[in-house]
């Protein structure tokens, strides 16, 4: 199989779980039943019941069918009690065979009522659950740490939990047709044993190839997909910014389209070269195992012809038997490849249930200690150091400073200095491997992390654009108070988002974004004060703003700063910014450099040192001259 350059080959089929890896991803089902059951108990209960009438109609239909043959046959050796249709009629000779055919048209229209009924329980119950199942995913994501949302791997998990979660309906009315079909067995298999048993011990000789090759390429069809799980997120990305209005503007400029069409080409066409070599030969597979089972079913049906020629069974038996014997041999090889078929897909339902094992590791303690509200002391990094998960370097290092109650402390320092990984160990999105953080002297892992977000307001460089109306905008700042218009106003009104929003046609009603219809597309900059106003729902005595007015113009982030300096007074805050002019406003500046601190002290403190600070400020400062 080709590949590309540098990536993984497929996987062989050595690399595929054992016997005892699949008989353990059975327990899977169990869940998945309980998780139908816990959708809807009338609908899983009603699909049961259907299925079970239905499961004895095959072979009442095969017994009327048998009965009304030798009913015929009988008919056709008595003395005819006339030439019509009205002397049979009334010599009631024909009163039994008429019973027999109103018997196999009920059980027929029976059966296609039953049959409309069950698909019709199947399909809304198979929606109910997917929509279930998508929101116990939301709800456990919303559960789980930024580290696994920022690891490569745990979006890997991710990406196939949610696959799963949309493509695993048809299993359910699998696994419910399968019992059917296992029932239905047993009445047929019944009535074949009682006429020639050893016709039974044909059957497996017809489906057991078939089934040992279903098994292989089901396991095989599976490990594909999972192993390609990357190349198909990269697929999906590329396919994403080929074609969404976010990217368009760029990849325009940059003639991209060619570029992004014959990668995405390039990665299609290995995966699409491996997944043809596995159908041919699923295909080839299959089509010998048919074969093996035709000759068996006719081989059969030939001894029962015999049978009856020699006058052992009747012309009725003949075709019950035969009916039998063909529906036993179809139905056991549905069986046998339903099973392997469930079991083939309870091994994707792992890879929904283990996201649901991804436990957070960032956890509010037992007991937590209220947050103070105010802040009294200060917030303190005593020796903290940090380590992103799966990376060698420190991102930061024995990291020690105080954030005085009150004061307000920049970051400054180069891409990658570790500021905005400052923020997110304030937060507690992340824990620190080494030293602490403390709040007032206690550790910030002693608090309930839902209680220091309420206490956080924090607006990060890369906030989201929530195609959202301009009200709900701000008001998923504090999502509890999204229906209180004058706190919504008063916090657009201290971001300066108010003359924004002043100038859309439908105000604080007026869809935002453009990714729906009326949507209407903000600048940069007002993008940003929407955002900010987000900081100000919350009644936080903690403001860290990270680098969220980049793209706001020199003015207006001066503007949108000193009002902060005069709103944030009495409360604390963190401000990151590239632009001299912003951070000489901050009462204490802190220069970082790879991780540590280089420089701390005031603006004026900071010039007078001439060092690294007073270097950078004089750099922007004769960009300006
Ligand atoms: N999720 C992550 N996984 C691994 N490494 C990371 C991750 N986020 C940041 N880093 C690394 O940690 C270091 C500090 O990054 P951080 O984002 O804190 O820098 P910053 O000072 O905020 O930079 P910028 O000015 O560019 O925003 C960098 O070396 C960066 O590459």
């Amino acid at each position: 199989m080709t590949d590309l350059p540098g990536r993984r080959p497929p996987p062989t089929p050595e690399q595929a779980p054992t016997f005892r890896q699949r008989i353990e991803n059975l327990r899977h089902l169990g869940r998945l039943v309980a998780q139908i059951w816990r959708t809807s108990r009338v609908l899983t209960a009603a699909s049961i019941g259907l299925r079970l009438i239905s499961s004895v109609q095959p072979v009442a239909m095969l017994y009327v069918g048998k009965l009304i043959i030798d009913e015929v046959v009988r008919l056709t050796t008595i003395t005819p009690p006339g030439s019509d249709f009205v002397d049979w009629w009334s010599a009631g000779a024909l009163s039994t065979v008429l019973v027999l055919l109103a018997v196999e048209l009920a059980l027929v229209i029976g059966s296609d009522l039953l049959a409309r009924a069950t698909g019709l329980v199947d399909s809304v119950l198979s929606e109910l659950h997917s929509n279930q199942v998508s929101v116990e995913l939301m709800a456990h994501a919303a559960r789980l740490d930024l580290m696994h949302f920022e690891s490569a791997e745990y979006q890997d998990r991710l990406e196939r939990a949610r696959r799963q979660a949309a493509g695993r309906n048809a299993l359910l009315s699998q696994m419910f047709g399968q019992a059917q079909d296992m029932i239905t067995v047993v009445t047929l298999g019944a009535g074949l044993f009682i006429y020639a048993p050893w016709l039974i011990l044909l059957l497996p000789l017809s489906f057991v190839p078939a089934i040992w090759g279903e098994t292989r390429f089901n396991t095989l069809a599976y490990f594909m997909s999972r192993w390609r799980t990357p190349e198909r997120r990269e697929l999906e990305y590329i396919r994403y910014i080929g074609a969404s209005a976010e990217t368009a503007k760029e990849l325009k400029l940059f003639g991209l389209g060619d570029f992004l069409i014959s990668r995405f080409k390039q990665l299609a066409h290995t995966i699409y070269l491996e997944n043809r070599t596995l159908s041919t030969q699923r295909a080839l597979w299959g089509a010998l195992f048919s074969a093996i089972s035709t000759l068996t079913y006719y081989g059969a049906y030939g001894f029962i012809v015999w049978r009856t020629i020699s006058g052992e069974f009747s012309i009725g038996d003949l075709a019950f038997l035969s009916g039998s014997f063909l529906r036993l041999n179809g139905l056991f090889q549905k069986i046998l490849l339903g099973f392997t078929s469930i079991a083939g897909q309870s091994m994707y339902l792992d890879d929904l249930f283990s996201f649901f094992e991804i436990e957070p590791t960032v956890l509010s303690p037992a007991s937590p200690q209220p947050f103070p509200a105010p802040i009294r002391q200060g917030i303190a990094f005593e020796n903290v150091g940090f380590r992103y998960p799966d990376t060698d370097g420190w991102a930061i290092r024995h990291l020690s400073f105080t954030l005085k109650a009150g004061e307000t402390l920049a970051l400054v320092g180069e891409n990658g200095a570790g500021k905005t990984t400052i923020v997110k160990l304030l937060t507690r999105l992340y824990d620190p491997d080494e030293g602490r953080i403390t709040v007032d002297g206690i550790d910030l892992r002693d608090f309930a992390v839902a209680d220091i977000h309420a206490h956080i307001g924090v607006i990060f460089q890369d906030f989201i654009r929530y195609s959202l109306s301009a009200r709900e905008n701000i008001g998923v700042g504090r999502i509890e108070e999204q229906g209180n218009q004058e706190r919504i106003e008063d916090a657009a009104e201290r971001s300066l988002a108010d003359a924004v929003i002043a100038k859309l046609p439908e105000g604080y009603d007026q869809q935002l974004g453009r990714l729906f219809k009326k949507g209407r597309d903000l600048s940069g900059g007002e993008w940003q004060k929407v955002a900010i106003a987000r900081a100000y729902m919350r009644d936080a005595d903690l403001i860290i703003l990270d680098e969220p007015t980049a793209a706001l113009d020199a003015k207006a982030e001066a503007e949108v700063f000193s009002r902060f300096k005069s709103l944030a007074a009495g409360k604390t805050a963190v401000i990151i910014s590239h632009r001299f002019s912003t951070v000489r406003m901050a009462d204490r500046i802190l220069v970082l450099e790879n991780g540590a601190i280089e420089e701390a002290g005031s603006h004026d403190e900071l010039l007078a040192k001439r060092g690294r600070y007073a270097e950078l400020f004089e750099l922007q400062a004769a960009g300006y001259r």
